[in-house]
């Protein structure tokens, strides 16, 4: 088991092997230098135009050697050919991007945003699909229990859920945990206990039966869905006025039978309308979730997103993550950023163009994305992705400046005209101008500082 593992069936027992530097949290730091490392396919580009530069450089610094040859000493000539090798050096060239991403991510991890791959800061730059997971997402990801309803009495229904999702790290199981705990109820233990991810928990408790999970785990365990008949007392999708409307709900199955539901509240983050907002001014927004279609819309309206699709198994969310793809893109494909907590999503994150993961609390998104939020704001997604349209103009600028320089300075240097020395400042200078380019990412990394805490 990894440092920052979250477990998310049953429970376990575990011994600490390694610690410091050998844990799974050393290997993301190191992770993240080798991202400084990696290149954006524009450098990809660069290199390959290198390719042919060097050689066809080498040719001109003989040719001109050659010409003035004829006019010149041969130590006159030797410096001319020298003055063309030196302006034609293209060390401003290749600095161009990796000053660019190095400064760029080192600013990113410095607010709290780890670049694993910043080869993806270009995609990230020009995606124009946005796909949010809700839970631990848009919303805090810690629920709280709001209501308790059913044939049975309240605190029996929580303590026998408190029971089996005592053994679960879900969200919602812990807020039932947490509910059980304030009312001070006693978990009673569970034995053949199992658990699946984006539907519940089931297990034996002091005798009974108990399946606790969204309609269609119940539903599994041959526990109907509401029936007018035989249970008028519950039906969830009419239950619960007002507010309640769009709370979330997790069943609860007895012996067979269904003997009841616990409500429960998310709450939006403070910045998730700000965040959708600033990004859909790119490219379409959508919201996928494992909750119930009511829940979902609450979240959706309340967060500004017309896009959204509810009860969806961890393995739905990634059809959706294709679906979204295949619309119509810019080119032909769509870009598509996944945003999730890891938990259910990981193989959305995973599949995505770009996968930023929300490390709220839980180290084990570390894993996930291609990018981590850990900074623990939403509204980092959207700086993120302006930083990385920000890098990516940055390295253009610095291209074109390296360019200009050599284009200017390579036939004054072939016709004689500059002097060696003089080449050899230019060449340092040329390079001090694209650092100092650079080196403006840090003033403007994330903009105009709004919404810090
Ligand atoms: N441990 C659990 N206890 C109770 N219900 C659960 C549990 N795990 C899953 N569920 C049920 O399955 C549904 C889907 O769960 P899933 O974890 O896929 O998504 P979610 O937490 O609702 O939200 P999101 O998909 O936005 O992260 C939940 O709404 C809940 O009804
Ligand atoms: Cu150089």
């Amino acid at each position: 088991m990894y440092a920052g593992t979250r477990l998310v069936g049953g429970s376990a027992r575990l011994r600490i092997e390694r610690s410091g530097t050998l844990t799974r949290l050393a290997k993301m730091i190191s992770l993240v230098e080798a991202a400084q490392l990696s290149k954006p396919q524009i450098a990809r580009r660069v290199d390959r135009i290198a390719a042919y530069f060097v050689p066809g450089i080498l040719l001109l610094a003989i040719v001109t050697f050659i010409v003035h040859m004829r006019t010149a000493t041969t130590g006159e000539a030797v410096g001319i050919a020298m003055a063309v090798l030196l302006t034609a050096c293209p060390c401003a060239l290749g600095l161009a991007t990796p000053i660019s991403v190095l400064i760029a991510s080192g600013m990113a991890l410095k607010a709290g945003i780890v670049i694993k791959d910043a080869g993806l800061l270009e995609t990230l730059s020009r995606a124009d699909a946005f796909l949010f997971d809700k839970s631990g997402t848009l919303t805090y990801g810690r629920p709280a229990v709001s209501g308790i309803e059913g044939d049975w009495p309240p605190e029996q229904l929580l303590r026998l859920a408190a029971s089996l999702e005592s053994m679960s790290a879900h969200p919602f199981a812990q807020a039932i945990v947490r509910e059980a705990g304030v009312r001070e109820l006693r978990p009673a233990p569970v034995e053949r206990f199992v658990e699946r991810p984006g539907m519940g928990v089931a297990g034996t408790v002091e005798g009974m039966r108990v399946v606790v999970g969204s309609a269609a785990w119940l539903e599994a365990y041959g526990i109907r869905r509401f029936d007018p008949i035989i249970d008028p007392m519950i039906d969830p999708m009419t239950a619960g006025k007002g507010e309640a409307a769009g709370d979330s709900v997790v069943h609860i199955g007895i012996n067979g039978r269904r003997a009841g539901l616990i409500r429960l509240h998310e709450q939006l983050r403070e910045d998730a309308g700000r965040t959708v907002r600033a990004l859909s001014a790119h490219g379409e927004v959508w919201m996928a979730t494992g909750d119930r279609e009511r829940a979902a819309a609450r979240i959706g309206a309340l967060a500004g997103i017309r896009r959204v699709r509810a009860g969806l198994l961890p393995e739905q969310k990634l059809n959706l993550l294709r679906e979204v793809r295949a619309g119509k893109g810019r080119a032909g494909k769509r870009r598509v950023v996944m945003i999730g907590d890891g938990a259910n999503d990981s193989a959305a994150l995973a599949a995505a163009d770009v996968g930023i993961a929300m490390a709220s609390g839980h180290a084990a998104a570390l894993e996930t994305g291609d990018i981590v939020i850990v900074g623990g704001r939403l509204s980092q997604v959207a700086e993120v992705h302006a930083l990385a349209g920000r890098t990516m103009r940055n390295i253009r600028q610095n291209l074109l400046l390296a360019l200009v320089y050599n284009a200017a300075m390579i036939p004054l240097a072939a016709a004689g005209l500059l002097d060696p020395r003089l080449a050899c400042i230019g060449m340092a200078l040329s390079s001090l101008l694209v650092v100092g380019n650079a080196v403006r990412l840090r003033r403007t990394a994330f903009g105009r500082r709004t919404g810090r805490p």
